[in-house]
């Protein structure tokens, strides 16, 4: 092991309570310290905005912050892309806070994809200005779904910065902005925070949002220059373009100091004694292994963040580490909890000035605490699960580290029982060395872009440069056809009696929705994407809201209703269902030999025939049959077909191909995010000895969104990536015949059977051979 530094003795101390063999820990690197690169004031910026910085302990820009703020004020478009509490957002503060004082009509809005950032944002922002006379004017203001009509009103008329989000932009701004004439004929600056986030279909939905903002600013006279900011993006001058598509430098070089890192990888052991589906061996859970390292980290006095991926696994692990504490130091139970969204906010101010101020010294929370939230300067981070992409995680690693003392810090992954978390920790190069993934969003899906033509065009007639820019000839003439939008000579408005915006739910997916119920309070839960439904909100299903479970007792889908009860039982829920998929059209393919791989258009049936329940340790308590409808889902795949002999070849005999390519397309599923930033959720498979249209041993991988979301074009573009990556993780898992952290699947709609790991590994070499061969 390196040097001893903080977090390598940490390490120490903690592994020597494990008696695991071989050890948990499967990688250890340590990034050392860096010190601050500093740059003069530009000669631009106010000399109030100077001073006002100068009493809030900044007393000279890192260059950075200066170079981003300069692109942005000479009018070009920035994404500046470095690390958690780089000082990101004095970057785009200067350039606001000097324009909206220079110039006392100009105005900027701030977009963050969450509201609790957003509410962190412009209490920073009042900070830096408060009692300042020259700022008297600025009145920023927040302009949300929780904002008050009273203060909506008084926001529209005075506010000069509005903080909002893209859904707010859509619903609230946008399709009332004649009433905002004044704000965008003046807006100079949009921020876009955190602009990783913007991906998938919510990311594909904000950039027409964002096309639209542009064209309605423009109309009405302004001319706003965009500033995104993201701790993590590949390509941010390429992401930035995509989602406003317009050109976009960017700043990438972080010149903040930073403490030592140590970063460590972390597997937990199989459970003896636990039995999974099919007989496959069960880890010990990402969440009771994270308590016992947080109740570990806050004995060693570590101030440490836990991050799970759900509510639930929050409360238990905080739950659980005060049970650990309990036994051995009953004096720091108290000085645990758990943070997540679904708080009400006072309590969760309340929680993060505890942590800020060491009161607390454990808190297990989702990633509500991962985006902005100005906390930093803990000594220990524990990443329970990967959260599914690397900008993810260095994000969440970010919150340990500068500040306080020497600023050192120690990162832990612990690994899930996941084919992508088993990849990881097994190949530290790919999760800490890799450049992270770079956003997938896909605005020319037609079923997104049709909805967002028919909202520009409701708030400003369509021109036909607007029509080509947006590459939507074809949607428009579909919308002119169906009657929803009218030709007249300076463009295309929308037909008498159509108001799309209430149509569209940028967070939600494509199509209509199902309204959840809590049926004993008749309390509206949310909503969940009409396609999606009958997976997850099917009878019996576990649902959690705001860290609450219910069970659904019902599913209506003639009404869209999804009646559930409160109830906490310990089990989980996860629907089984068939698969058939016709190809619809070739959009692309390549031959490799035997191999052949293709990007197409298919429609995909869908039937849930049932769900399992399972426990929370992972042991299946049972599985209950269901009899729902099928459904069709129009959607773009990935596949690949091999030739029988080829796989006969490698020793996969033909009684063995369904479960070889089975396991193989399982694993790919679960590598997926490797190379788009999806989660495995988003997308699915089906494999098959003999697919009708090929009639070929055939593996699809599709995205499960009406018109895709461009998961499936990425994989095709990364195949040779993905498949070598799958390969790898298959064969490094040290069970013997396939288990859920490689072969088997969460949501299997076969009951994970047959799969041959085996096969898998021979089937993945050879794709990954074949295609390196001939690429
Ligand atoms: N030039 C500077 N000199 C000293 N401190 C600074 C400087 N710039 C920013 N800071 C401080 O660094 C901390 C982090 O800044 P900030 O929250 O803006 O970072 P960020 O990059 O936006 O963070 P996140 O990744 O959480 O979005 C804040 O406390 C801020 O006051």
């Amino acid at each position: 092991m390196q040097n001893s530094t903080f977090g390598t003795e940490l390490l120490h101390r903690t592994l020597a309570g494990t008696k695991q063999n071989p050890g948990p820990l499967t990688h250890v690197s340590v990034i050392p310290s860096r010190s601050a690169t500093f740059a003069e004031w530009p000669d631009w910026v106010a000399d109030e905005v100077r001073m006002a910085l100068a009493d809030n302990g900044i007393d000279r820009p890192w260059r950075h912050q200066v170079e981003a703020a300069d692109l942005a004020t000479s009018g070009q478009h920035v994404a500046l892309s470095t690390g958690t509490a780089s000082g990101k957002s004095l970057a785009y503060q200067l350039p606001i806070l000097t324009a909206l004082i220079n110039d006392p009509n100009s105005t900027a809005l701030y977009l963050s994809p969450t509201k609790a950032l957003g509410a962190d944002q412009i209490r920073a922002v009042a900070t830096t200005i408060a009692g300042r006379r020259a700022f008297n004017h600025l009145q920023p203001c927040a302009y949300d779904g929780d904002t008050e009509p009273e203060i909506r009103q008084w926001a529209r008329a005075h506010s000069r910065w509005i903080f909002t989000n893209p859904d707010m932009l859509h619903i609230g701004i946008l399709s009332s902005h004649a009433r905002w004439r004044h704000f965008f004929r003046h807006l100079r600056y949009i921020v876009i925070d955190e602009s990783h986030h913007y991906r998938g279909v919510f990311g594909s939905h904000t950039a027409m949002v964002l096309r639209r903002l542009l064209r309605i600013s423009r109309s009405a006279g302004g001319n706003p220059t965009v500033i995104a900011a993201s701790a993590t993006a590949a390509d941010p001058a390429g992401a930035l373009t995509r989602l406003i598509g317009e050109p976009a430098v960017a700043v990438t070089e972080d010149t903040s100091p930073r403490g030592e890192r140590t970063v460590a990888l972390w597997e937990p052991d199989f459970l003896p004694s636990v039995v999974g589906e099919n007989g496959a061996p069960v880890r010990r859970s990402a969440g009771a292994e994270s308590a016992r390292l947080l109740a570990d980290f806050v004995i060693e006095g570590a101030r440490t963040l836990c991050f799970l991926r759900s509510r639930r696994g929050v409360e238990i692990t905080a739950r659980n580490a005060r049970a650990l504490l309990a036994g051995t130091a009953p004096e720091l139970m108290d000085r645990v909890a758990a943070y997540r969204a679904g708080y009400l906010a006072d309590d969760r101010r309340r929680l993060e000035r505890a942590i800020a101020d060491g009161e607390l010294v454990g808190v297990a929370t989702t990633n509500a605490l991962e985006l902005g939230v100005d906390i930093s300067g803990l000594d220990a981070v524990i990443v329970g699960g990967y959260p599914g992409t690397v900008a993810s995680f260095w994000q969440q690693a970010g919150r340990a580290g500068r500040q306080r003392d020497s600023g050192d810090s120690l990162v832990v992954l612990v690994a899930r029982d996941d084919p992508l978390d088993t990849y990881l920790v097994h190949h530290p190069a790919a999760l800490l060395d890799t450049p992270v993934e770079a956003t997938v969003t896909d605005p020319a899906n037609p079923y997104i872009l049709a909805p967002h033509l028919l909202c520009a065009a409701s708030e400003l007639p369509l021109t036909p440069a607007e029509v080509e820019r947006w590459d939507a000839a074809g949607a428009v003439d579909d919308l002119v056809a169906e009657g929803l939008l009218k030709r007249r000579k300076a463009g295309w408005y929308v037909a008498a009696g159509v108001e799309p915006h209430g149509d569209i739910d940028i967070r939600g997916g494509i199509g209509g929705q199902v309204l959840i119920v809590d049926q004993t309070t008749s309390r509206l839960l949310g909503t969940v994407d009409a396609g999606r439904a009958m997976s997850t909100v099917h009878q019996g299903a576990l649902h959690i809201h705001q860290g609450e479970s219910y069970v659904v007792d019902e599913l209506d889908l003639v009404d869209g209703l999804a009646l559930a009860h409160p109830e906490e039982p310990d089990w989980t829920t996860s629907a089984r269902e068939t698969t058939d998929v016709t190809i619809t059209r070739i959009l692309d393919e390549q031959r490799h030999g035997p191999l052949t791989t293709a990007l197409v258009e298919v429609d995909v049936t869908h039937q849930v025939v049932g769900y399992l329940r399972t426990l929370i340790s992972g042991e299946v308590l049972d599985a209950v049959e269901l009899d729902m409808p099928p459904q069709t889902l129009s959607t773009r795949a990935v596949m690949y077909t091999l030739t029988p002999e080829a796989l006969e070849g490698v020793g996969v005999t033909v009684g063995r191909f369904p479960g070889a390519l089975h396991a193989a397309e399982h694993a790919a599923i679960g590598m997926m995010p490797l190379v788009a930033t999806c989660d495995r959720w988003d997308i699915g498979g089906l494999s098959t000895n003999l697919h009708p249209d090929t009639g070929l041993p055939t593996v699809f991988v599709y995205d499960g969104y009406m018109g895709g979301a461009g998961f499936a074009d990425r994989g095709y573009e990364a195949f040779g990536t993905w498949v070598a990556a799958t390969r790898d993780a298959v064969a490094d898992c040290r069970c013997e015949t396939g288990c859920p952290s490689c072969v088997q699947s969460p949501k299997c709609g076969n009951g994970n059977d047959p799969l041959d790991k085996d096969g898998a590994v021979k089937v993945l070499s050879l794709l990954s051979r074949q295609y390196l061969i001939d690429a």
